[in-house]
């Protein structure tokens, strides 16, 4: 049988990777491939916590929020990560999958809030748990929730999966110069202002010194690759 290379994971799925071509909101072809890869690693015995983002629903700075109050509309981008959650949990539910979410801000009705100790019991007992509403407060990202709740349960690794296959020399979508490492310091990325995730996160998962790989959610078996311990996308490391 393949090895796993951790024993627990922290993934973070971009909100906007879910939008799959579409303009907004969740393609159904690419939230149920999401989950498939997700399948394929959970069946590795690996323990996997979930962040999603939002931005796909909405982003507290887009120009949609323009004129908006920043808090305000950084509370609706956590409820839009909420709605994410939910349609995750649904579609692992409909693969055969158990997930749990659990909500950083108190809406009980639609989620459990998050309480730590229960988490870990869920991902000790096999169960997918899925951190929605970010880190609960405003002027962070979803990045960010990443790093914190990776710490949190202690993951060996958080697993960045985005639109493009790691960390670049600058933005590959506005700059086709731009050079791909395969690896890089928390320090160099910091001091170089890579944009790939945001300074807050990076600096928590340096001093928790919690390694992030960034890869490709569009790269089929990405994931399982990562997991199997393959040399995939650009790892962040201390
Ligand atoms: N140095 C960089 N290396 C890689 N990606 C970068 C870099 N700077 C900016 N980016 C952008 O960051 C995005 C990944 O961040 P992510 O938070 O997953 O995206 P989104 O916010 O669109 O969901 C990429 O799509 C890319 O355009
Ligand atoms: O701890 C958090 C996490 C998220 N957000 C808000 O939720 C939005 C969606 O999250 P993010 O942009 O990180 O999602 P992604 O980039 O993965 O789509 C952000 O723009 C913020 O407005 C927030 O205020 N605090």
């Amino acid at each position: 049988m393949t090895q796993a290379a951790y024993k627990r994971v922290l993934l973070k799925l971009s909100g906007e990777a879910l939008m799959g071509d579409d303009a907004y909101g969740i393609n159904r072809a690419t939230i149920e491939r999401m989950v498939a890869d997700v399948k394929e690693v959970a069946q590795l015995g690996v323990e996997l916590a979930i962040v999603i983002g939002g931005g796909n629903i909405f982003r507290g700075v887009a120009p949609g929020a323009q004129g908006m109050d920043r808090a305000t509309a950084d509370y609706m981008g956590m409820l839009a990560t909420v709605m994410n959650s939910l349609a995750l949990a649904d579609a692992m539910r409909q693969q055969g999958m158990t997930a749990r979410v659990m909500s950083a801000i108190s809406i009980e009705q639609v989620v459990e809030p998050y309480v730590r100790p229960k988490a870990l019991q869920y991902l000790e007992e096999g169960k997918i748990v899925i951190f929605a509403a970010g880190t609960g407060n405003p002027f962070f990202t979803t990045d960010t929730a990443a790093a914190l709740r990776g710490s949190e349960i202690g993951a060996q690794v958080v697993l960045k999966a985005t639109k493009v296959d790691g960390v670049y020399s600058a933005d590959p979508n506005k700059d086709p110069s731009a050079t791909r490492y395969s690896s890089i310091s928390f320090d160099e990325a910091i001091s170089r202002h890579l944009q790939v995730m945001d300074a807050t996160a990076f600096a928590l998962c340096r001093d928790q010194k919690l390694p992030i790989r960034v890869f490709s959610i569009v790269k089929p078996g990405a994931l399982a690759r990562i997991v199997l311990g393959e040399d995939e996308g650009t790892l962040v490391h201390v």
